[in-house]
């Protein structure tokens, strides 16, 4: 680069500030005509059609502010995001700089959730740690989008600037790549893809082929799982006609981890259901919270405190009732000055539970991030 030229030289201006990119179809947004804090002003927003269509992202709690907006220049493609060659070149270098909790003490409040399990308290919990990740140079957050898409097999990957959350948000950037498909509406087809039952994979075949197929016999994530397909159906069940559920879930992959998932789909029973509208009935499902879902928040927010936006939803919604919103993990929350960052990993707990399993799994989560910052 010729010396005096500005260091963004070169930068696309098309950079968006949402995207989300599918194998199956992505999309890309910049600026805001409105935004909206509370999902149910922008729900209502899009069933009105004074708004055509809304983008960002949810928190796990359903009452934290929303980063949602109605972006003012949009485009859509039908296959996944190819990221800017600028943005792909760019190395991100970062380090762990604190655990949040250790993972000692993770091992420890797993423990803690596993005893009240058993003793009845509930049935299933999903607890989370975080990282906090210091920068070497300061970071893009395209660059980390970028590498994530780049590494994920389904070029999935998704970033929303959560500054319409206002306060503390404000110039925080979320990044990530997230393998579940909360929910997809398509005209009147409705699809979810949730995952519960985890396996880290391993860098030798025999190896990652004996983990997947120990996850499939396994009844501890058989159990895992059921209680996100029950969930799903109970909440699906008044929202749509025709619900299909399989009633084994299969394996599917990331580059890290192994998991279990079921491919539901139903037909929209109202068409003014919108993909925000059924967003909103059924999250937050049990694969980030638990079951009964009030206790298991209850835990979560004692043990962990505030998520955030961590295990929420981000996606979009139009006001024809089509969208997409995956569930919001396997990211990493940017700070608004791009030196430091906080990653989360979680996973579900339920009776038979083994707390060196939980933590080798949640380290195996983050692996997805910590390699997106260089810091793997
Ligand atoms: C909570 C996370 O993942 C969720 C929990 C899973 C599990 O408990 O097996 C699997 C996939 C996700 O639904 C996470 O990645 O942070």
């Amino acid at each position: 680069m010729a010396s005096g030229l500005h260091p963004d030289v070169g930068r696309p201006v098309t950079a968006p500030d949402f995207l989300l990119s599918r194998a199956t179809g992505s999309l890309r947004t910049q600026g805001a005509l409105a935004s909206f804090t509370d999902p149910a002003d922008a729900a209502l927003a899009l069933r009105s059609g004074s708004c055509g269509l809304v983008v960002g992202a949810i928190g796990f709690e359903p009452d934290a502010p929303a980063a949602l907006v109605e972006p003012d220049v949009v485009v859509r493609t039908d296959g996944p995001l190819e990221p800017p060659a600028y943005f792909r070149a760019m190395r991100t270098r970062a380090h762990i700089a604190e655990e949040m909790p250790t993972a000692a003490e993770h091992r420890a409040r797993v423990a803690t959730a596993i005893a009240g399990v058993r003793a009845g308290e509930l049935d299933k919990v999903v607890l989370a740690r975080a990282v906090r990740l210091a920068a070497e140079e300061p970071i893009d957050p395209h660059a980390v989008c970028a590498a994530l898409i780049d590494s994920s097999p389904s070029a999935d990957g998704y970033l929303v600037d959560l500054s319409p959350a206002g306060g503390r948000y404000s110039g925080r950037v979320l990044v990530g790549s997230s393998p579940e498909l909360l929910v997809r509406r398509r005209g009147d087809l409705v699809e979810c893809h949730p995952l519960a039952g985890s396996a880290p994979r391993s860098a030798d075949p025999a190896a990652d082929q004996a983990a997947g197929r120990a996850l499939r016999a396994s009844g501890k994530d058989a159990s895992e799982h059921a209680f996100v397909v029950d969930s799903l159906a109970r909440s699906l069940g008044p929202l749509c006609t025709d619900l299909e559920i399989p009633e084994h879930p299969s394996l599917t992959s990331t580059r890290e981890m192994w998991h279990l998932g079921t491919r539901i789909r139903g037909r929209i029973a109202d068409p003014r259901t919108t993909a925000l509208d059924l967003t909103l009935a059924v999250h937050p499902t049990p694969a980030v919270c638990g079951t009964p879902t009030d206790a298991a928040r209850r835990l979560i927010a004692g043990i962990e405190g505030d998520r955030g936006f961590y295990a929420g939803a981000v996606g979009w919604s139009d006001a024809g009732g089509d969208g997409e919103w995956m569930v919001t993990i396997r990211c990493v929350e940017i700070d608004a000055d791009r030196a430091g960052a906080v990653a989360w990993a979680g996973g579900g707990l339920v009776a038979d539970s083994q707390p060196d399993d939980e933590v080798a799994e949640t380290g195996a989560k983050l692996r997805t991030v910590l390699r997106a910052v260089g810091a793997a």
